[in-house]
């Protein structure tokens, strides 16, 4: 049974003219890490909404076509296990942060707390996700006087500590220094090799390239393109979308175009590496 399946769904905004998605049809498996790449506002966060299903339920709109998550109908789920199954990071960490909890770790605890995970258990997660993002400064801290790049990190902590089998995650890095996005991709490394089923919407195409098994194209609402990472971020669509490829795959494309070809197109730097050293050790 398919993670997602959508068939020809469209969606408009309550008040909006345009549609944000349109005619996308999709198929998600379960246990693989899709990125999700396209310009701004081509509807990478509605189609994140959707999936999380936040659609039409607390983002009113016309929504016509069908969703079915894990085989059943979106509007058929109840909106409290369906929080319960899928874990969710949104670009925006202000509206990521409860507001009712006085500490950072009561606020990473609280999801944890209304699934009903015993107090010890729910202590050992918090402080294993707390280590590894580096935020033991933090934990007394009101979550309400963090900085923008905090409260993400505490947000994404969050996520992490719930352990959701499926998990949406839009731009977790878009506020972070390169230590703290290296830490968070990390984690994202770590659940996709644990089996976790991933979207992930991010513009750093160079870690995209590196993580993510599948990429959808999207363009205008419309997802234009969806298959395994190689092919798409090598291909003509990530023109068509006006996305820039990996800047290795940029590179072997030039050297290609000045007639130095590389015996395949490398879209991370340890393929470039490996490709570069077999040529300069003949
Ligand atoms: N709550 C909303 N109400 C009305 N229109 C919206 C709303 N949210 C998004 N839109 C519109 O829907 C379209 C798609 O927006 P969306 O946020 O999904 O794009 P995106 O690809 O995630 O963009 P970005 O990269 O800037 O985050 C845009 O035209 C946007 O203006």
């Amino acid at each position: 049974m398919a993670l997602i399946s959508m068939q020809d769904v469209s969606f408009t905004y309550a008040y909006s003219e345009a549609p944000a998605l349109s005619n996308v049809s999709l198929t998600l498996e379960e246990g693989l890490l899709y990125g999700v790449i396209g310009v701004n506002a081509s509807g990478k966060t509605t189609l994140c909404s959707l999936m999380r299903g936040l659609i039409p339920l607390f983002h009113p709109g016309t929504l016509t076509g069908k969703v079915e998550i894990r085989g059943r109908n979106l509007l058929e789920w109840d909106p409290a296990e369906l929080s319960r199954a899928i874990g969710c990071v949104f670009e925006n960490p202000f509206t990521q942060i409860s507001g009712i909890k006085d500490t950072v770790f009561e606020e990473i605890a609280f999801g944890l707390e209304n699934i009903g995970v015993p107090r010890d258990e729910m202590i050992e997660r918090v402080l294993e996700v707390v280590e590894r993002l580096g935020l033991e400064a933090l934990i007394k801290k009101n979550p309400n006087e963090l900085s923008g790049g905090q409260r993400q990190k505490v947000a994404f902590a969050a996520i992490v500590a719930m352990d959701a089998d499926f998990i949406v995650i839009d731009e977790p890095t878009s506020q972070l220094d390169p230590e703290a996005s290296d830490a968070v991709f990390e984690i994202i490394g770590d659940l996709r090799k644990r089996g976790k089923s991933i979207v992930l919407v991010e513009h750093k195409i160079d870690l995209m390239a590196q993580h993510a098994d599948r990429i959808i194209v999207m363009k205008d609402g419309r997802v234009i393109g969806e298959g395994p990472t190689a092919e798409i971020v090598t291909s003509a669509l990530m023109d068509e979308a006006d996305v820039p490829r990996p800047e290795v795959t940029e590179l072997a494309l030039a050297l290609q175009g000045a007639g130095k070809a590389f015996p395949s197109l490398p879209i991370t730097r340890a393929e470039a590496f490996a490709a570069l050293s077999s040529r300069l050790g003949r």
